[in-house]
């Protein structure tokens, strides 16, 4: 039998008049990792609080490993990271890391040995007496969500975690995630939609207060490819259409359509044809036209927009 890690079901939550998440529902199944995304004021952080049970719900039910959001029975289970996070900065972050292991049962010793290994995961094993105060920004953030890790839980929410890191401690923090994720489910939000399609195996849409649920895995019977004609001279010449048409009569393909800056999105069914990439070089060279990019797959950001652009062609 199927046992979610979390499971929300017709789950409504307003503010005042304004329903920011409107009859939702979706679960994540242990040893998942899911993107939760969504535009400016969509709802993440509303979802955030409701699931860690900082907020009530008009409406609807929420289970995480079975219990009610903020139980107690979920105390070192479910661990959390808020988009605004915060250390009291007067004290270190060795002593205030160590007495929330201690708040989770952790014996003195053991919560000061939990704390130095999360705070190596995030590079800052040399700041255990630091003062919260004394830590940059990024060193704050990545504090808390070294306090997140305490005692291995095995759900984590993480509300934009790398947002405001420089770009070598977000990759850190992202390879830190991907790590972990073999022991752990996690919920991501982040605006960074090129890492959640890294790290993320199902991503979760809010938008209009209504959840979109797709896999961010590759259909296997569909391949995606994009290709950018180069941009020199002759290209102002090349006709888009023309191009389209050409690509269109390639065996296995099923849809092309074009961009901007000569930029054309192809999907085919590989099984078809075991040799795509040759005979697509080889239909470009017969038309004289030279690729300037070729890259497998379709991202995220593709799919995200091409449901928007179809959510909005039928609304
Ligand atoms: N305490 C509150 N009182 C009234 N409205 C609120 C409150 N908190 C959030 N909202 C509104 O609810 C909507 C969702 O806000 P929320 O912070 O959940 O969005 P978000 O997706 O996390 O946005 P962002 O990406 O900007 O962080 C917004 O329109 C916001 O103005």
């Amino acid at each position: 039998m199927n046992n979610p890690i979390i499971k929300v079901t017709q789950l409504v939550k307003s503010y005042g008049r304004h329903k920011v998440l409107n009859n939702i529902s979706f679960e994540i199944n242990k040893g998942e990792t899911v993107a939760l995304i969504g535009q400016n004021g969509a709802g993440k952080t509303t979802l955030f609080s409701l699931l860690c049970g900082y907020l009530k719900a008009d409406s609807g039910s929420m289970q995480l490993l079975g219990e009610q959001p903020g139980s107690q029975a979920l105390f070192g289970k479910v661990a959390a990271l808020p988009q605004d996070a915060q250390l009291d900065p007067a004290f270190s972050i060795g002593q205030q890391l160590s007495f929330y292991g201690q708040l989770q049962g952790l014996t003195g010793r053991e919560a000061r040995a939990e704390t130095e290994r999360v705070l190596a995961l995030v590079d800052l094993a040399a700041h255990y007496h630091t003062k919260a105060g004394a830590l940059s920004h990024g060193m704050r953030k990545r504090a808390c969500m070294a306090q997140a890790f305490i005692g291995s839980p095995a759900l984590i929410l993480l509300d934009e975690p790398t947002a405001g890191l420089d770009p070598a401690n977000a990759l850190h923090i992202r390879e830190l995630i991907s790590d972990l994720s073999q022991h752990a489910s996690f919920l991501i939000s982040s605006h960074n939609i090129f890492e959640l399609e890294r790290l993320c195996n199902k991503v979760l849409y809010l938008q209009d207060g209504q959840l979109q649920q797709h896999n961010a895995q590759p259909n296997e019977s569909i391949a995606h490819l994009s290709l950018q004609l180069a941009t020199g001279k002759e290209a102002a010449a090349i006709n888009s259409d023309e191009v389209c048409q050409q690509l269109r009569q390639l065996a296995g393909v099923k849809e092309v359509s074009a961009g901007r800056n000569h930029e054309y999105q192809l999907s085919y069914q590989p099984q078809v044809v075991d040799d795509f990439d040759i005979r697509l070089l080889q239909c470009l060279a017969a038309n004289g036209w030279q690729y300037k990019q070729l890259s497998k797959g379709k991202t995220l950001e593709q799919q995200l927009f091409a449901r928007k652009q179809a959510a909005t062609v039928l609304s």
